[in-house]
Parts: C-alpha cells; structure tokens; sequence
C-alpha cells in the first residue's frame, strides 16, 4: 500500500496562527460547532480552504480502507460515506488544577471518520488494553480516528477507538475535527453491514436501522450514557 501524501494538507501551513484563527471566533467557549454558514469572517476563509482539502484527503483514506475490507476502491466513497463533513473545532484553555478534571470525557465517535488537527499541546489520549496513550502533536500530521458508524460497516473488522483529552496546565490547546458522517441521501435509508462482507462464517453483529434515527440519538442522548451504536449489536 502506498504511504498516503498529506502534502495538499501541509501546504496549507495550518501553523498555530492559522488554527487560533480558526478558533478565534468561540475562544470563549470550550467547544463550538463551526457551522460553513456561520463562520464570523476571520476564520472563514482558512476554515473552507482547510474543509476542501480535507475532503480530498478523506476520499484517498476512504480509497485506502475500502481496498482493506477487500472491496472497490470507490464502495465507501459511492455509499456516500466520504460526505456530511462537519467541522468541529475545541479550545481548552490551561487548567490550574489538571488532575481534577478532563478537557473531554471518554468516548469514541459516532461518525464514519474523523479527521483531527491538533495544535503543539498534548492532551489527547487514546484506550489500548486499559491504558491510556498519549497521542503527540506531530507538525502537519493529523489523525485519523475510525467512528462507531465504520465499525458497523466493517462488521467489527475496523474498531472505533475509544479517546478522551486531559485537562493541561499549558495552553490553550486547540484541535480541529473533520466528522464525516455520509450523504444526506443515506439518512433515510436501511444502514448496517456491508453486505459483501457478510457471509455464514462472518454473520452480522449488528441489525439494520435508519440512520436518521442513530443520529437522532446520538444527539440527544445526555453525556455518559449508553453509545448508540450498543443498541444495534446483535
Ligand atoms: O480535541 C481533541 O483532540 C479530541 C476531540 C474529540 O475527540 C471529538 O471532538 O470527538
Ligand atoms: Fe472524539
């Protein structure tokens, strides 16, 4: 498999100016949901720049996990998973006293696939047999965070990654997320597992639903309660 080019990203130059930039608009919040529609004018500009890249480089991964499932280059992208991009943008101010609370809690993503950006301050940490790692900033590199939708998908075959962010006494630490969460046309229709990937020696373990209805609970379900995706396992 070729290593994917992150060029087209890098020439951007999302140095830490442009991302404060980006951020600059909802410094006073924790965390801000950019709407394109809405941006205030500072960051408009870097934010849709940054969202058409960002969409060239998903649709090469989407390429690239498709071929790993065994599958067309183009299955995911033609279901319309490399779509629905939303751009969700967190600032964490330093914190005095660290050790007595998160920045983010424990969780893993409900999309497709999430693209992150993260500025130079370390806080984000991923689970790996009930351990936390820290995953350094690395300069122009993003990380690439599989969701619960693309574990149904993949038949478990792909895991979502289970990830929270620590509270620092350094700061402000700023990331960028890039949820994919597929075509609008896709929300009413039967989701569930690649059906080319189930056979009887790989059965489903998950049932069909509608996406609408997932998101639906995705978004009102309080913080900390069951993950949607727990009510599809068979
Ligand atoms: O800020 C981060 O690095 C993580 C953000 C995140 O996990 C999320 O928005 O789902
Ligand atoms: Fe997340």
């Amino acid at each position: 498999m070729d290593a994917i080019k992150l060029k087209p990203v890098y020439a951007l130059e999302l140095n830490d100016q442009t991302l404060a930039n980006m951020v600059a608009c909802i410094s006073r919040k924790f965390s801000s949901i950019i709407q394109i529609g809405s941006i205030y004018s500072n960051c408009r500009e870097p934010t849709m720049e940054y969202n058409k890249h960002i969409n060239i480089l998903a649709e090469t991964l989407f390429e690239l996990l498709s071929e790993a499932l065994g599958l067309q280059p183009d299955h995911l992208s033609s279901m319309g998973c490399n779509k629905g991009c939303s751009i969700v943008s967190h600032y964490y101010p330093p914190c005095p006293e660290p050790e007595l609370t998160l920045g983010l809690r424990k969780h893993a993503d409900a999309s497709i696939m999430a693209l992150l950006l993260q500025n130079h301050v370390t806080g984000l940490q991923v689970l790996h047999d009930d351990q936390w790692f820290d995953v350094h900033p690395a300069r122009g590199g993003l990380v690439v965070n599989i969701g619960d939708l693309l574990q149904i998908l993949s038949n478990d075959k792909f895991k979502s990654v289970k990830h929270r962010v620590t509270a620092n006494r350094v700061g402000p630490r700023i990331s960028v997320v890039c949820f994919f969460s597929g075509h609008a046309d896709m929300l009413e229709e039967p989701f569930g597992t690649i059906k080319e990937l189930i056979s009887e020696t790989n059965p489903p373990r998950y049932k069909e639903f509608v996406l609408k209805e997932y998101i639906d609970k995705v978004l009102s379900s309080p913080i900390d309660s069951k993950p949607a995706i727990d009510y599809y396992k068979l």
